[in-house]
């Protein structure tokens, strides 16, 4: 991850790991606003950074900002009241200029994402095995024999060990935890360079959460992807990731790896959220606003 318009200044230790090297993701001054009615809010104000082949960077920041913002315009799946200057490349080329087309050969190949609510993301009349086939069919020219050969192998690797049983089940008959499971499989079943993971765990049971994180610890690291990870939970980033970034109000106000930030960090804004999770909430000044987290 290289820094290119944060106001932190350690975080140009990415930038001589990805030297020569053309990034995953290369987002330049992006600023989203929202319109309501005659008036527009700044949801993301010029936000600069790299990810680099490899990377795992855990996004963080309080409710409201700008994170899911950020994710949806990565993902071009921002709502039609949003107006979106600057750039976002996925290894060179122009995500934002993409059209409907591209966007539908490229998801999923290239960028995928696990979302926060798995039984919303699944369609409940259709068995999971036939959702994870319809997703490999829509890329590849495969027969039915090798489309379910792939299916019950993306299963396994996400520890559904009875994948020829499991696959016709359908969403509702499965357990949250399971259902996030064959999110990742999905996700991960046409081998994206790039996965944005969208609070993964919040959805799920305390002790689900920790086998859901393993997984997907385990899955990047077998793959090498390149993983952004939206969280508020600082436990959950210090698990997964290698880097961290921090949005305040719109903006990257931090970042840099993820133990320099999570043990020293230099913002006061990361500090309260680094206390709000060890249970120590306070309030803090940031600029002349008054803050708690
Ligand atoms: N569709 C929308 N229309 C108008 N404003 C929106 C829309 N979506 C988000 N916003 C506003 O944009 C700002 C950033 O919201 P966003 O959801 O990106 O933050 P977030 O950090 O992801 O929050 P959370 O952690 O609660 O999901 C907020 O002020 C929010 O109210």
């Amino acid at each position: 991850m290289t820094d290119s318009g944060s106001n932190a200044d350690r975080t140009s230790t990415g930038a001589v790991r990805g030297a020569g090297r053309q990034p995953v993701l290369s987002v330049r001054d992006l600023t989203i606003s929202y319109r309501r009615g005659a008036s527009a809010a700044r949801a993301v104000s010029g936000v600069s950074f790299d990810l680099e082949q490899g990377d795992r960077v855990g996004l963080v920041g309080e409710s409201g900002s700008g994170k899911s913002t950020l994710a949806s315009a990565i993902l071009r799946t921002l709502p039609p009241n949003a107006d979106v200057s600057g750039s976002i490349s996925l290894h060179g080329d122009d995500l934002l200029a993409m059209n409907r087309a591209e966007l539908r050969r490229i998801r999923s190949t290239r960028i995928a994402r696990v979302p926060q609510d798995p039984l919303g993301s699944l369609n409940p009349v259709f068995p999971i095995g036939r959702q994870l086939g319809d997703v490999v069919r829509a890329h590849r020219r495969v027969s039915r024999r090798e489309t379910l050969a792939l299916v019950e192998e993306a299963l396994r690797q996400v520890g559904i060990s009875d994948a020829a049983v499991k696959r016709r089940s359908y969403p509702h008959e499965l357990s949250g935890g399971m259902r996030q499971r064959v999110m990742i499989a999905m996700a991960l079943i046409n081998h994206p360079e790039l996965l944005i993971a969208d609070e993964p765990t919040t959805a799920l049971d305390v002790t689900v959460q920790a086998q859901v994180v393993e997984l997907l610890r385990r899955r990047v690291a077998e793959s090498d992807m390149t993983l952004l990870l939206i969280s508020h939970d600082i436990g959950v980033i210090s698990e997964l990731c290698t880097r961290v970034m921090v949005m305040y109000r719109g903006e990257i106000v931090e970042q840099g790896p993820a133990r320099d930030v999570l043990t020293n960090p230099q913002h006061a804004y990361t500090s309260s959220l680094i206390d709000a999770a060890r249970g120590k909430p306070r309030a803090h000044r940031h600029g002349s606003r008054e803050v708690t987290v």
